[in-house]
Formats: C-alpha cells, structure tokens, sequence
C-alpha cells in the first residue's frame, strides 16, 4: 500500500502523523511511504530521518493526496485537505465530526473512507488512540490554566500552590477520565487545592482509591457542580461522551456567581465544549473573556509541546496503521471490532451514530458499510 503523510496545516499545530519509526516498521511490511517535505520539522524529525527509515520525500500535500492510499495525518482534515481526497482512499486522523457539521458534508462528498482516531475502542472501555492526547492536555490543563490566571491575562492573580500563610488556588476538574485524572495530578504537584467531578462511581471509586491522598472527589450534579463554581479559581472542562456533543455543564448566567478573573479551561472543546461560553481557540490567540471570566479553549492543546505528543501519539497509532496497511480497512475493520468503531464516513455515508445524533444526518451501521 502507499502511505502518504502530509504536513499538518492548523494553525500552530506542529505534530506530524507518523514518525520516523512508524515509517520504518511500514517500509519493512513491505509498503511506500510518501511524507511532505518538512511535516516532521515541527517535531524536530528532520527530512533526512523519513528518508534514512526509507520513506520517500513528497514536495507538496497536492502529491501525496495524488498518490496515497492511506492517509495518515493528526488533525481533521481542513478544507484544503478535504478538497483533495477521493473516492475509496483511506484517511486515519482525528476528525471531531459531532460539533462540525461542514467538515462532516465534505467528508460525505469526498467518497473517502475515515477513520477517526478517537473513537477507536479497547477491550477496557478505553479509546486506545485519543488516550495518549488526552494525557497530554490534561498534564498540559493545570498550566495553562495557571498562566491564565496570571493578572497580566487577565486573571485572578492567584497562584496555584499559593506560599506560606496564603491558601492555594482552588482547582475544580469535570470529568474524571483520562484528561481530568492527569490535570487533577499535575494542579494537585503545583499545590492546588483539587477536587474531580464525575458521573461515574466506578471511576470516582478508582480515583479515591489510588489518589486519595492528593484530590477529592464529587459526584458530578449540578448542585453540587454549582457549589464548587463558586468557590473556584480554576474549572477544568475533561468530560466525554465518546464521540457526541459534548455537554453544557456550565451555563453563561452561572458565570455572574464566580469569582472575577477565574479561568475555566476547556479541554472538551473539540467535541464543542463543556461550557456555554466556549468557541473554539488557538495557541496563537488562546483566551478571552466573558462576563469577567477568562476562558482557555485551544482544540488542538498537544500541538504546543509537538515532539512529546508526536512520539505518544505514533506509538498508540502504529499498530493500527500496520493493521490497515497490511490488510486493506475492511479486513482490518473486520478482525478488529474496535478498529471498526472509529469508521465514521463510508463511501458517502456517515457510519457513526453519536455524530449523526449530534447533526441530523442519517447513518448507517458500520458493519453494513463492510458488506459493501
Ligand atoms: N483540546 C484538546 O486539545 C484535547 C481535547 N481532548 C478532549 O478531552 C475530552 C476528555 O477526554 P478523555 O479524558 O480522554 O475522555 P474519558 O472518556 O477518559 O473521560 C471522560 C469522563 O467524563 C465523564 N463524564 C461524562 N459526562 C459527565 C458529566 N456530565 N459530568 C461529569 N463527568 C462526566 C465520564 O464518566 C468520564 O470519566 C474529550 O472531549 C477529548 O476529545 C483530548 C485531548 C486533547
Ligand atoms: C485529541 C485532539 O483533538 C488533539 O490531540 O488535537
Ligand atoms: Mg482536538
């Protein structure tokens, strides 16, 4: 199979979708490898290190979307990139389709194949291909967030850890999964006073058991989601209903009842946010206020630190990459059911049911699209 790799064009997203690694293991299962010139620069993989792992290097994006079978990527293809795909070429990335409904038509249109990195499944429950990400910005949350609170962002002025004789900053963090654990620890190390929301008992369970010591826990009503908002100085935006919507947690009149200059950051804003408040940021231009209260609302947080989330990310994608390169997707998707619960566009269908909830567009079932 061909396997081409483009040069990620989000502004400031400097990941690259395979690395030089992941192109050596797929040359050595027998496949070419196509990667643009300069995609990996960001992640300070150099042109020279795709060619010594026997990759050939491409010019420009238009070459690789020419030639490619698969394409492997990191973010959802932009409009330019959707323009360029075809009928019956692979595209493996994350796509975020629940909350955008133009990039789903385009993908419709285009007759590609798509599979969406983070709703592919494990056998734990767990999303195998959005977990390494979700480590990141959480670890990455709590920083954010501190800078944020900064007076010169216009924030509170609190520091986290507070010093001696001054209490620490109070962390509140919605949704207990793999961002809000991470980001719970990370506000937790800086001296923060943390506590995790979540509807799951099992999880809050979890949580108490193996840091108890470090943050509290809460179940995640609204009541009690209320209570904390007033007294924090840090809300954490982590939850997730595999890929639909997210929900509204906090609404904007809810705002009116926080303290001045507090930061929500939310972290769920690539499934359109958890708050009623939150559009879509980047890191060139990642805070605004509303009502007094600064919001962070970057969708692609792992871009800013490229080289750490490059590596995490190719190595939870390679085996699947290698799955779908040497078997076609259709053997792939059909040995491999959770490999099958990332296929979201078929051949002009959409074949994920949460994001045709989301957007009011019909689907039709993954394993139809494989009798096709
Ligand atoms: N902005 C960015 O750059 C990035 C965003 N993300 C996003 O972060 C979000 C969280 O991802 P993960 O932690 O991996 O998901 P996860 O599935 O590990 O955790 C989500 C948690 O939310 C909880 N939850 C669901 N509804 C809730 C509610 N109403 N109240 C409280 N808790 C609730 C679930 O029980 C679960 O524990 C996702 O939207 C993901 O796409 C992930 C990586 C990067
Ligand atoms: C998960 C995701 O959207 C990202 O890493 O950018
Ligand atoms: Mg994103």
């Amino acid at each position: 199979m061909k396997i081409g790799c483009p040069k990620e064009i989000k502004p400031q997203e400097f990941r690259v979708g395979m690395t030089p690694n992941a192109a050596r293991e797929a040359v050595d299962h027998g496949h070419q490898v196509l990667i643009e010139t300069g995609a990996g620069a960001g992640a300070g993989f150099d042109d020279a290190a795709y060619v010594a792992a026997g990759a050939k290097i491409a010019g420009t994006a238009s070459e690789i979307f020419a030639a490619a079978d698969m394409i492997v990527k990191v973010k959802e293809p932009q409009a330019a990139e959707r323009a360029m795909l075809r009928e019956g070429q692979l595209l493996f990335t994350y796509l975020h389709l629940a909350p955008d409904p133009e990039q789903t038509h385009d993908l419709i249109a285009s007759g590609a194949t798509c599979i969406a990195y983070e709703t592919v499944t494990d056998a734990q429950g767990g999303l195998p291909l959005l977990a390494p990400m979700s480590e990141v910005a959480g670890r990455l949350a709590p920083q954010v967030g501190a800078w944020t609170l900064q007076k010169a962002n216009g924030g509170r002025g609190v520091l986290m850890g507070g010093v001696p004789g001054v209490g620490p900053a109070q962390v509140v963090v919605i949704g207990g999964g793999v961002v809000g654990t991470h980001a719970a620890r990370i506000a937790a190390g800086m001296g923060a006073d943390v506590t995790v929301l979540d509807r799951s008992l099992p999880r809050l369970r979890y949580l108490d058991d193996v840091f108890g010591r470090q943050f509290r826990t809460g179940y995640s009503s609204a009541g009690l989601l209320a209570e904390h908002l007033e007294r924090a100085d840090m809300v954490i935006g982590a939850v997730l209903i595999p890929g639909a919507a997210a929900p509204k947690l906090v609404s904007r009149a809810q705002l009116a009842g926080m303290k001045h200059g507090a930061a929500l950051v939310d972290v769920a804003i690539d499934q359109g946010g958890c708050f009623e408040t939150s559009r879509a940021t980047t890191h060139q231009d990642p805070i605004y206020e509303v009502d007094g209260i600064m919001h962070y609302c970057v969708a692609n947080m792992p871009g800013a630190v490229a080289r750490t989330s490059t590596i995490a990310l190719g190595n939870a994608t390679m085996p699947f990459m290698l799955a779908l390169a040497d078997k076609g997707w259709k053997q792939a998707c059909q040995d491999d059911p959770h490999l099958l619960n990332g296929l979201n566009v078929h051949a002009g269908k959409l074949t994920y049911f949460a994001v045709g909830k989301a957007l009011g567009i019909d689907v039709v079932s993954p394993q139809l699209a494989l009798k096709e």
